[in-house]
């Protein structure tokens, strides 16, 4: 039976890299991919990996039609055996509910790819949508780390260092803060929520409307 399945996890947890890993082992063995993307940091129409890696892809952009995109390679003659929707948090509703009709409709297993929650903890919308459709949520293998050595649950937004609660919903960016003023860095929960970040522990600094922390919240290695 063909699925929609949903690999989610937080930023740089490797879902791109897996991305690209089922389409390399898919088309090693003759099968073919229609590819997808949405604002990849690399730009249009590209599936890059951290790793290095990167593809082409549609682009995926606001008003795409999936299934009618899909209807119209196919019956141009095309074909495609499995889709991979990567960055899929960006994606509307409708177009989650386009890629089910791809399974659904077309028999065609669809992989997508996505953080949940964003830099307010709040779901994507369009990561709710596939948390309420998909046959499968799978989460990735690789756990990306809090500065605390727990695992990473949740993504912050840095601006010009310091964690903010506020703005955009999508803003395109990298973790480690090399990408201009606006950066992400993943955090256990228990950080996200006293706005701990690797540089605010290291200097001692704590957003005013958070309470104080204890000793367990300095890190491993310098903890008594
Ligand atoms: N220099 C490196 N050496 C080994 N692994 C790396 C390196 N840089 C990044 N990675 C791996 O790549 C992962 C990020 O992969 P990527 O597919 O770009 O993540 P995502 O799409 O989830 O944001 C990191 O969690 C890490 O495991
Ligand atoms: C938390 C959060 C992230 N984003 C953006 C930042 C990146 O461009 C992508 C995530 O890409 P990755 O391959 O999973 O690292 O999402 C955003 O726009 N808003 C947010 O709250």
């Amino acid at each position: 039976m063909p699925e929609l399945v949903f690999f989610a996890g937080t930023m740089d947890c490797g879902k791109s890299t897996l991305a690209l890993q089922i389409q390399h082992n898919r088309s090693a063995r003759g099968l073919s991919g229609m590819i997808f993307t949405r604002d990849d940091r690399a730009g249009k129409g590209l599936l890059s990996s951290r790793l290095g890696l990167v593809t082409e892809a549609v682009e995926a952009g606001e008003g795409f039609d999936f299934h009618a995109h899909l209807v119209k390679h196919l019956t141009a003659g095309g074909r495609t055996d499995y889709v991979i929707a990567d960055e899929a948090q960006f994606l509307a509703p409708e177009q989650v509910d386009q890629l089910a009709c791809v399974v659904d409709d077309l028999g065609i297993d669809v992989f997508a790819f996505g953080i949940t929650t964003d830099f307010r903890t709040r779901l994507f919308p369009g990561s709710q949508r596939l948390v309420e459709l998909a046959d499968r949520i799978e989460s990735l293998q690789v756990e990306a780390l809090c500065w605390c050595g727990a695992r990473a649950t949740h993504n912050a937004r840095t601006v010009d260092g310091r964690m903010v609660v506020e703005g955009a919903q999508v803003v395109v960016g990298d973790v480690g803060g090399a990408t201009g003023e606006v950066g992400y860095e993943v955090l256990c929960r228990r950080h996200h929520r006293r706005r701990l970040t690797a540089a605010a522990a290291r200097t001692g600094t704590l957003s005013p409307d958070v309470l104080p922390v204890d000793d367990t919240d300095a890190p491993a290695f310098s903890r008594s």
